[in-house]
């Protein structure tokens, strides 16, 4: 089988290609292969190698940067996912894709499933909504997995970030009122493997999953974690204290919601999956990039 990887050089298309691999043939294409701001020379790339699946881990991921380039956003989350799942449901192929918890007001407490009402606080989070409806409305088989706070060993993140501010500074200032999972691009990468492969033989499975890791932070808890556990690793740290604030007083151009929470029993049940708690890939990764 022959699968084309986009967004290979990403967090989570460095752990696909891994990933991937076993499936056939990989063609992994990073952003000077195929550049997703321009959807219609990506479907003629796409046409000219007659891929047996597509898995799409690119995207325009700066959530405050969107906010002044709604347009570039719109272009690379939107109207290129749409395109791709155009091309898909002419090929009969299937088309893997992500989406986040930025799609959600984040309003209220609980987790919420696939059907939950979206309604997105920012561009990035609207033109990931639009992406998905694309995809959705194209009747290609598809999974779109929503995460949520990713990180890897390769690539930025908001914990390497701490792990650098924590270094620089006695007191980090880092909000406590965002909850959700830190979700690792190891465990994005081998559940999509997983559920294309099933998808394969199961088409019906097509659909829109959560798949997060389990249990729950705030944004400082994790800091916490994070300092603590690279400390006890043997990393040299100024850092004293994370101290936990409000949204309000850490203002961005984009607005994020409090609750990120996604309930991803749907994406368990279905592919027979267990998503492991979040600080056992965070530990991980730490050991990765202290190493
Ligand atoms: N990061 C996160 O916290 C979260 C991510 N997601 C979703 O998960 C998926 C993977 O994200 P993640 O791996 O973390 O993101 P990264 O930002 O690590 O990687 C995104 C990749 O997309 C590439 N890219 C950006 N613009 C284009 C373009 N115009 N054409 C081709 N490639 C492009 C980037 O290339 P370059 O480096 O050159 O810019 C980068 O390699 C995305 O769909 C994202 O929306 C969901 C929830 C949370
Ligand atoms: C650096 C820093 C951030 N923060 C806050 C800002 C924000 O609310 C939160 C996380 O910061 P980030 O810049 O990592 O947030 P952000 O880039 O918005 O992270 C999001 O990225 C996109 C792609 C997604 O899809 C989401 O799931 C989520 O992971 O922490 C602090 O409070 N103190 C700090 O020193
Ligand atoms: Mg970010």
């Amino acid at each position: 089988m022959k699968v084309v990887l986009l967004g290979a050089k990403g967090q989570v298309g460095w752990e696909l290609q891994r990933a991937l691999a076993p499936l056939g043939e990989l063609l992994a294409w990073d952003r000077e292969r195929a550049d997703l701001a321009n959807p219609e020379a990506l479907a003629a790339q796409l046409r000219a190698v007659a891929p047996q699946a597509i898995v799409n881990a690119a995207a325009y991921t700066a959530v405050d940067k969107a906010e002044s380039e709604p347009e570039l956003a719109q272009r690379v989350n939107a109207e290129a996912p749409k395109r791709l799942a155009a091309l898909a449901a002419e090929l009969g192929i299937p088309l893997v894709h992500y989406s986040t918890d930025y799609v959600f007001d984040g309003s209220g407490d609980q987790p919420r499933d696939e059907d939950a009402t979206t309604g997105p606080l920012s561009v990035y989070g609207a033109s990931k909504l639009a992406g998905e409806q694309g995809i959705r409305a194209s009747g290609c088989t598809h999974l779109i997995l929503r995460t949520s706070w990713v990180y890897a060993a390769r690539g930025g993140n908001f914990a390497k970030t701490m792990l650098r501010l924590a270094a620089e500074r006695e007191q980090l200032r880092v909000v406590n009122d965002q909850i959700g999972a830190p979700t690792g691009a190891e465990l994005l990468a081998d559940g999509a493997a997983h559920a294309l492969r099933s998808l394969l033989d199961q088409p019906e499975r097509s659909g829109t999953y959560h798949l997060c890791a389990s249990g729950e932070t705030s944004w400082a808890a994790y800091a916490r974690f994070v300092v603590e556990q690279a400390r006890a690793k043997g990393q040299a740290l100024r850092c004293q204290e994370v101290q936990g604030i409000p949204s309000s007083d850490y203002p961005t151009p984009a607005r994020r919601p409090l609750n990120s929470r996604l309930d991803c029993r749907r994406f368990e049940s279905t592919f027979g999956l267990r998503l492991p708690h979040w600080e056992q890939g965070v530990r991980r990764m730490l050991d990765e990039v202290i190493a």
